[in-house]
């Protein structure tokens, strides 16, 4: 059943609230927990609703309590929902042996190969099963942006790029830009999709762009002191794939910062003032 949700804590926060709740995920066959920011206009009716991606080792707990993405979200009136960022519970054949691979590590794809084809679907879990839960169970509107971090900036341009049209603005932090050609991606799509590359494309954000999949606007930060740029998060590839496709790409190198949640939280406001301009755009 996917309409039993079981809240797990409720605490006020700018007038809203922060929630986390437990569900059996059908697309995921386990167990899952969400939490969600809903802003104080929910009272006066429905709040558009940005979902938050994110990254390795982490959980849905991460962005609600370092981003302080609160406050601006509750002058905005906009809602926030963080999913988890894998299956959980299940205890797969080296699952829990990494930190770039199994639990914490879904990539937000559909896996294709066993044994991880039975849990590991993300992909559908974030965009169709959590989103009809969400809509049934709290007061949002079918207005949705989406944003993420890391593997979960990657999850999110990959969500908007493969379905045109449904976000109203995307955008994301120190995103995996090229994962078909860095040691995480290939690690995890070698292992959920096999070792055809060919079927790799269809979950990458460049090989998504370079296919003329969606020209809508992009906006990521990037911190210039990450210590994953380089090998792993490689936003120059994004921008040469954007810049041949004509995708309007506003990628901000912010000089200093790192990987971290306190990079995020400098720059989250920007984020939720770009996505507001989208969701309340008539
Ligand atoms: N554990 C990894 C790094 C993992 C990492 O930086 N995770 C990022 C996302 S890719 C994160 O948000 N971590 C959790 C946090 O900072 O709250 C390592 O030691 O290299």
């Amino acid at each position: 059943m996917t309409d039993k949700l079981e809240q797990k804590s409720a605490n006020r926060c700018h007038g809203g609230w922060v929630k986390r709740f437990s569900h059996y995920s059908n697309t995921l066959d386990c167990e899952m927990v969400f939490g969600i920011f809903l802003p104080p206009q929910v009272e006066q009716g429905p709040v558009p609703v940005l979902w938050w991606l994110s990254g390795l080792t982490c959980n849905d707990e991460n962005f609600m309590q370092k981003a302080g993405a609160q406050k601006m979200a509750a002058e905005l009136g906009i809602a926030i929902v963080c999913p988890d960022t894998s299956p959980r519970g299940t205890d797969l054949p080296g699952e829990h042996d990494s930190f770039d691979f199994g639990s914490g590590a879904g990539f937000y794809l559909n896996a294709r190969r066993a044994p991880w084809s039975q849990h590991y679907k993300m992909y559908d879990y974030v965009t169709e099963e959590l989103p009809a839960l969400v809509r049934e169970h709290f007061p949002v509107s079918e207005r949705e942006a989406i944003s993420g971090h890391s593997m979960g900036g990657h999850g999110a341009l990959v969500c908007a790029l493969r379905q045109p049209g449904r976000y109203a603005s995307v955008s994301a932090f120190a995103p995996v830009t090229n994962p078909v050609d860095c040691p995480w991606g290939e690690k995890a799509f070698s292992n959920y999709l096999g070792d055809d590359r060919s079927e790799w494309a269809e979950w990458d954000a460049c090989e998504l762009i370079l296919a003329g999949k969606s020209k809508q606007g992009l906006l990521v930060d990037q911190g210039e002191a990450d210590n994953f740029l380089d090998e792993q998060l490689k936003p120059g590839h994004l921008e040469k794939a954007c810049h041949l496709q004509g995708v309007p790409l506003e990628l901000r190198r912010q000089p200093g910062y790192d990987h971290s949640y306190f990079f995020i939280a400098t720059f989250i406001d920007d984020h939720l003032k770009y996505h507001a301009e989208h969701l309340f755009a008539s």
